[in-house]
């Protein structure tokens, strides 16, 4: 199995130079409010429910923190209260409507017009002939282009299909805001990439539209806000990354404070086979060819780094309101677990499948109706043969504990991460970056933030600020040469 969350915590913290102590782990004992032990109790934010029977120093559960509607009483309420009537139509507004998630909803709604309609289309630009056969086939009242130099190719490709009713077209990162919040949508499933989808989620949220949330990075990046927006504005999010989906599913009807460890599962990736020695040379090429999912050219990077699984372990905690102690990864190359829960009498629930996006969607934009559709391949366990488990290399997968580290020091440091990984994977990408040097680029960042201006409870304007800075700082730090001295650096901090 994997490491124990005390290790974890020990080598996360190594990771990171202590400010004010050069003991392991001191980094994270020092983070003021990440998570202080009072006479056995824990006093980050939320109330703790539970402390779990294993004989480890900390390890505590939050139930009534999350995001998603799960494990409370009054989300257990909202539950019934959705499930009442028998038949719905739900309004569905799509960011990144052109991309990997965004093309599999609308495989859901193409599926289900009885069920779904779309509402609002928003995408980045570059494929705008597909934008507008989208237009075409499910005539949304208003269309967001994030680059307004693709606003008149767009037009052009609308009136080259002959679009009877042209939609309401906006522009620029204002118009994706507006898509957002835009009409009288239910839901709308946040499929575009990055800290991109910060703004529109919070104006979505304001305008108390549901959220189906693919976009993970606007979560990691903003959770301290995002997660008291829900609240505040009483409406519904539910998890539409696999893993979360399958927590989320594991969850439905567990009393409050049943949970005890989540299990999140991994497939390892591109490089999961490969010696640790050879990843100083790999190319972009190599990084995206993922060995079970069809996604985006960034998360299919993050999935060779572990960073996807780093940020999951941080979507976790603010989606479930668990702490980063009963959180743990595991290698599945297989991807049929989605993921798995541990409740307090040691079962273990999972939720089982193919690698296919569209059922995750489909929970998320149906909860807590459960849909049939008839293309859905049933899984066939015979085929699928034996399934098979891993702990996960940390000396393979740097970025892994960096995210756990940057999830226990918390407030703005969760977004720093983010905005270091995502311009390190794009330099990455454009091959102006090695691939052991995003770890090691995310890492000085996060060290000189931690000297810096990092805040503990963050405002909305503060992480995007963090934002900003992150970076500009990770862009300075990735033109340093040598920028990672083969290994050296993470090393030498392990021992
Ligand atoms: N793909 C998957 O299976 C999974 C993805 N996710 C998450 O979902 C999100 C989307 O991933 P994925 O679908 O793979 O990504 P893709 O790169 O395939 O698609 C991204 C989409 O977002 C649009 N877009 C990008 N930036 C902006 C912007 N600033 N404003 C408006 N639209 C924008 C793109 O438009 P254009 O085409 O014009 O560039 C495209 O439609 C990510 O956060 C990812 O981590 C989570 C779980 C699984
Ligand atoms: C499809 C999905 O939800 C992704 O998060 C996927 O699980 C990534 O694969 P890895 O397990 O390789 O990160």
């Amino acid at each position: 199995m994997n490491a124990k969350p005390e290790q974890l915590q020990a080598r996360g913290g190594a990771l990171l130079t202590p400010r004010s102590s050069t003991a392991p782990g001191a980094f994270l004992a020092a983070s003021a409010g990440v998570r202080l032990l009072v006479g056995g109790w824990t006093t980050r934010g939320g109330t703790c429910r539970q402390r779990s029977t294993r004989r480890t120093p900390a390890r505590w559960v939050c139930m009534d923190q999350g995001a998603a509607p799960v494990g409370t009483r009054k989300s257990i309420q909202a539950l019934e209260n959705a499930l009442q009537p028998t038949a719905f139509h739900r309004r569905v507004t799509i960011l990144g409507s052109t991309g990997s998630i965004g093309t599999q909803t609308l495989d859901i709604v193409r599926s289900c017009p009885d069920k779904f309609s779309v509402v609002a289309l928003a995408a980045n630009g570059s494929n705008v002939e597909l934008l507008a056969e989208q237009t075409h086939e499910f005539s949304p009242e208003l269309v967001a282009i994030r680059d307004t130099a693709r606003l008149e190719t767009y037009r052009e490709a609308l009136r080259q299909r002959g679009v009877p009713e042209p939609p309401h077209i906006v522009a620029g990162e204002d118009g994706v805001v507006e898509c957002a919040r835009y009409g009288d949508a239910d839901v709308v499933v946040t499929g575009l990439v990055g800290c991109a989808g910060l703004l529109p989620t919070v104006a979505a949220i304001k305008a108390r539209k549901d959220i189906a949330l693919a976009n993970k990075e606007t979560l990691i990046a903003g959770g301290p806000v995002v997660v008291p927006l829900v609240h505040e504005y009483g409406i519904h999010l539910t998890p539409a990354d696999s893993e979360h989906s399958a927590l989320f599913q594991c969850l439905q009807g567990a009393p409050d404070g049943a949970l005890r460890r989540i299990i999140l599962t991994a497939s390892g990736g591109a490089f999961r086979d490969w010696d640790v020695s050879r990843l100083a040379h790999v190319t972009a090429a190599d990084a995206l060819k993922h060995p079970n999912w069809n996604m985006g050219p960034k998360i299919t990077c993050d999935s060779a780094t572990l960073m996807n699984k780093g940020l999951e372990v941080i979507e976790a905690h603010f989606l479930f309101g668990i702490d980063y102690d009963a959180i743990e990864i595991v290698i599945h190359p297989q991807s049929i677990i989605h993921s798995a829960v541990e409740f307090q009498d040691t079962s273990v629930l999972a939720q089982l499948g193919w690698p296919d996006m569209r059922l995750p969607l489909l929970y998320a934009l149906s909860w807590p109706h459960r849909l049939r559709i008839e293309t859905f391949r049933p899984l066939d366990l015979v085929q699928v043969g034996s399934l098979t488990f891993r702990a996960p290399d940390h000396d393979k997968y740097p970025c892994m504990l960096l995210a756990y580290a940057a999830g226990r020091r918390g407030g703005t440091m969760p977004a720093v991460l983010n905005a270091a990984n995502e311009v390190a994977v794009e330099l990455f990408l454009r091959n102006e970056l090695e691939f052991m040097g995003i770890p090691a680029v995310i890492e000085r960042t996060m060290q000189r933030h931690d000297t810096s201006d990092w805040k503990q409870t963050p405002t909305l304007d503060d992480l995007i600020a963090a934002d900003a800075w992150a970076r500009r700082t990770a862009r300075e730090e990735a033109a340093k040469r040598p920028i990672y001295p083969a290994g050296a650096n993470l090393e030498t901090q392990k021992t």
